[in-house]
């Protein structure tokens, strides 16, 4: 049912052989060398026949994709809007409040007291407008020159944000690349990092971009800083941002559909599927929702990784080399340029590969009268792909603990995914989270699918210790515990 037509395609182009095989097989598999070109802007879809037709259909294609978005609750009510606007509005509150404490703790000469203050900047899929009612709001903390990350942020904010009865959760992230706090604020999940400018007083909305505010910042509050600089890039480079908003949903929905959304596990985060998104966006300025949608298939069907994807602002930008085998360099839009952060790995690039194949091959045909998107957004039927699969169980005392070790494992799930693929030639980390109800602790479940072959021989309590060794390297927290078995595919929850 799911490839009915495509099967008539096959005969005639082989590139789809690839959407028939398991995903295990892709990558043991000799890149085919296709010479494609990226299509040419608008009217892609319809080569040749009656424009208005064309036209016509494009649009009920369009109106369905915004269909399925309201279907699948990705547009947030305006009660959950207002939700999200009263907490950021009261966590600026919190802020200053804070900053106003701590210039009072190091003394801050009277004159300058008054005008010290510090701002919040939203940023991630909220501040691109995508965010659903189940996204984070990721919201950076924009403090004075005097207020210090490890005390003044990490304790002072951390307790006044603990005694208020609006925050549950918190957790301290200190060890990460851009170290930040984790905490609910009304039931909203919220990521904290902090930056601080060389400056006293800093505006509600400060400009990012503005270089009397960049100066001599250090290197944490900088990569902090990128975030929000990135994002606000991006709106400035895309000629329409609600089509644009209405591309990234769409495109995060069926990444996450088809189990490749999640950087720690080395697929897409919602940063590369942005760049991702507004690199079609640029380039077709006057296309439809269903035609950018389309075109983003095509194109990235056939990228020629390692290419790097680099959003044009006007500027030739240097291709900035780094040492690190990157399997799909995709660039952040603002100084210095550097990559987005990725996990992928080898087996995670073939996934990602071929599901963006499927996409492609899903879509083409997009104006036939039976065209119908809920294929593309099928979820990925893990328990028929998979004969085998690693069961990760963590689980620990309190919900608490739990938070801690699951941040821990997750931040080295990538080498647990290298070790696996240098055993078994490949393994599928499905991102999807499972609880264990019969279990007594508090835990969390993950199952990842292997190849058939070799399986039986794989010493997985061996892999369980070697994992082990490499988080006791960052967590040193009351430990929770972990056990990886192999399961069958019937043993799926
Ligand atoms: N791998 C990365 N490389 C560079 N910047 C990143 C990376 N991951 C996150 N960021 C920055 O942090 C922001 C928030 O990341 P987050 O993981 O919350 O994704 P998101 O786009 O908000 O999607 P989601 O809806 O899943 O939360 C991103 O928009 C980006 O600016
Ligand atoms: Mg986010
Ligand atoms: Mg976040």
């Amino acid at each position: 049912m799911e490839f009915g037509y495509i099967e008539r395609q096959q005969l005639v182009d082989p590139r789809h052989v690839y959407t028939y095989l398991p995903r295990w097989s892709i990558g043991l598999r000799p890149n085919l060398n296709l010479d494609y070109q990226v299509p040419h802007p608008d009217g892609v879809l319809g080569f040749g026949g009656n424009q208005d037709a064309i036209l016509r259909m494009e649009m009920e294609r369009s109106m369905s994709l915004f269909q399925i978005m309201g279907a699948e609750g990705l547009v947030p009510s305006l009660e959950e809007e207002m939700k999200r606007r009263n907490a950021i509005h009261k966590l600026k509150k919190i802020v200053r409040e804070w900053v106003q404490t701590v210039a009072y703790h190091h003394a801050l000469p009277e004159r300058y007291l008054r005008f010290a203050s510090g701002t919040i900047l939203t940023y991630g899929s909220y501040g691109l407008g995508v965010h659903n009612s189940e996204s984070d709001i990721d919201a950076l903390c924009v403090g004075p020159c005097f207020a210090t990350i490890e005390e003044d942020f990490f304790i002072v904010l951390r307790n006044i944000l603990a005694s208020r009865p609006e925050v549950s959760d918190i957790h301290c992230v200190k060890g990460a690349k851009v170290p930040l706090m984790r905490f609910k604020f009304e039931g909203i999940s919220i990521d904290l990092p902090y930056a601080r400018l060389k400056v006293i007083s800093i505006p509600e909305d400060v400009d990012v971009f503005n270089p009397f505010f960049l100066k001599n910042i250090d290197d944490k509050s900088w990569k902090s800083l990128s975030g929000v600089r990135a994002n606000r890039r991006i709106l400035q480079l895309v000629p329409n941002v609600e089509i644009f908003q209405a591309v990234l949903r769409c495109v995060k929905l069926w990444a996450k559909k088809r189990g490749v959304y999640g950087n720690l596990l080395g697929f897409f985060g919602g940063v590369h599927l942005a760049v991702l998104s507004a690199f079609i966006c640029q380039r077709h300025p006057t296309a439809s929702l269903s035609a950018l949608f389309f075109i983003f298939f095509k194109t990235f069907a056939f990228w020629p990784w390692p290419t790097p994807v680099i959003l044009q602002d006007g500027v030739a930008w240097p291709f900035i080399p780094t040492d690190k085998v990157l399997w799909m360099p995709i660039q952040l839009p603002c100084s210095p340029y550097q990559f987005c952060h990725s996990n992928t790995v080898r087996s995670t690039f073939f996934i990602i590969k071929s599901e963006l194949l499927r996409g492609h091959t899903l879509t083409k045909d997009i104006l036939r009268p039976d065209f119908d998107w809920n294929i593309l957004f099928e979820p990925y039927p893990y328990p028929r792909k998979y004969e085998k699969f690693v069961k990760i169980f963590l689980s620990a005392s309190d919900k608490d603990e739990l938070g801690d070790c699951v941040g821990c494992v997750k931040s080295r799930f990538r080498c647990l995914i290298i070790k696996l693929e240098e055993l078994l030639g490949f393994c599928d980390p499905n991102p999807t989270e499972y609880v264990d109800v019969d279990a007594s602790e508090p835990n969390l479940v993950f199952y990842w699918g292997l190849p058939p072959a070799m399986t039986d021989m794989i010493n997985i309590g061996h892999v369980e210790v070697e994992f082990l060794k490499s988080t006791n390297n960052v967590y040193q927290g009351p430990t929770g515990k972990l056990k990886l078995s192999i399961v069958q595919a019937d043993q799926l929850p």
